[in-house]
């Protein structure tokens, strides 16, 4: 069986409600293939979660940004992984790099992030990229070998991950990566996952890309044989994001 596509579309901080109901009412009238064919998943700031719950189509799904590591309780300003569930959000972004990058989290903190989500019936899309000083010297596949590892170490199933690719030089940039350095980094962390999983996880989990994917560009990325989906950020609040859905066909 091949892989469902999958395009997740990050909002980031952004969006005001009159500019929710905006991006929802394209995303509604949207010619897409079938859920069969492709996951599309949008992700929201915390506080429209439940707007853009209300008015997006069946076929689409909400993902939080984050959520809190542990069980919730005093943590002022986090949002736990049990509220998320109860709200019926199915899935949360963790590990994404500017979190990573201005927030701190380490590695291992994300491991324990991606463990705790799953473990309350969440679907996780755990980011993971090297920087540009890290790519400059040559570290690129040490750098996502490690991250995806701290991940690995702390879950017992994968069944419930998608694993994002984000060269943190290619987000925000308008710098995408080319497909072979995208299908390179794919490659190898699919080979991560057969050496130190399972050839079974290897096989099934989507890995996708993330970093400057426009509605021109997706194409030939979506071609690549281990990319099999993106993870979108600036383009996902335009009208272009309904190409990049359609781009695998
Ligand atoms: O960070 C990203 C998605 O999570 C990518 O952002 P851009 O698509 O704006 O480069």
């Amino acid at each position: 069986m091949g892989r469902k596509f999958f395009v997740g579309g990050n909002w980031k901080c952004n969006g005001t409600t009159e500019e929710v109901k905006k991006i929802i009412a394209v995303l509604n009238g949207a010619q897409v293939p079938s859920g069969d064919v492709v996951d599309v998943v949008v992700s929201p700031p915390f506080v429209f979660l439940p707007l853009v719950q209300s008015l997006l189509r069946s076929d689409f799904h909400v993902a939080a940004q984050n959520c809190w590591v542990h069980k919730g309780g005093a943590f002022t300003g986090e949002v736990s992984a049990e509220m998320l569930a109860n709200l019926g959000v199915p899935w949360v972004i963790i590990g994404h790099s500017e979190r990573r990058l201005i927030l701190n989290e380490s590695s291992e903190f994300i491991g324990d992030k991606v463990a705790y989500a799953l473990s309350q019936g969440l679907k996780v899309i755990a980011c993971v990229g090297e920087t540009l000083e890290q790519r400059e010297s040559g570290s690129t596949i040490d750098v996502v070998y490690a991250q995806t590892k701290a991940i690995a170490d702390k879950i017992s199933s994968w069944d419930n991950v998608v694993l994002a690719y984000e060269p943190v030089w290619a987000i925000g940039t308008g710098e995408v990566a080319t497909p072979a350095q995208a299908q390179e980094v794919h490659h190898q962390l699919r080979k991560w996952l057969h050496r130190n999983v399972s050839a079974e996880v290897a096989q099934s989990v989507r890995i996708i890309y993330g970093g400057s994917v426009n509605g021109s560009n997706c194409k030939e990325l979506a071609g690549l044989p281990d990319l099999d989906g993106f993870l979108v950020g600036g383009a996902s609040l335009k009208p272009e994001f309904v190409d990049i859905i359609n781009s695998s066909l």
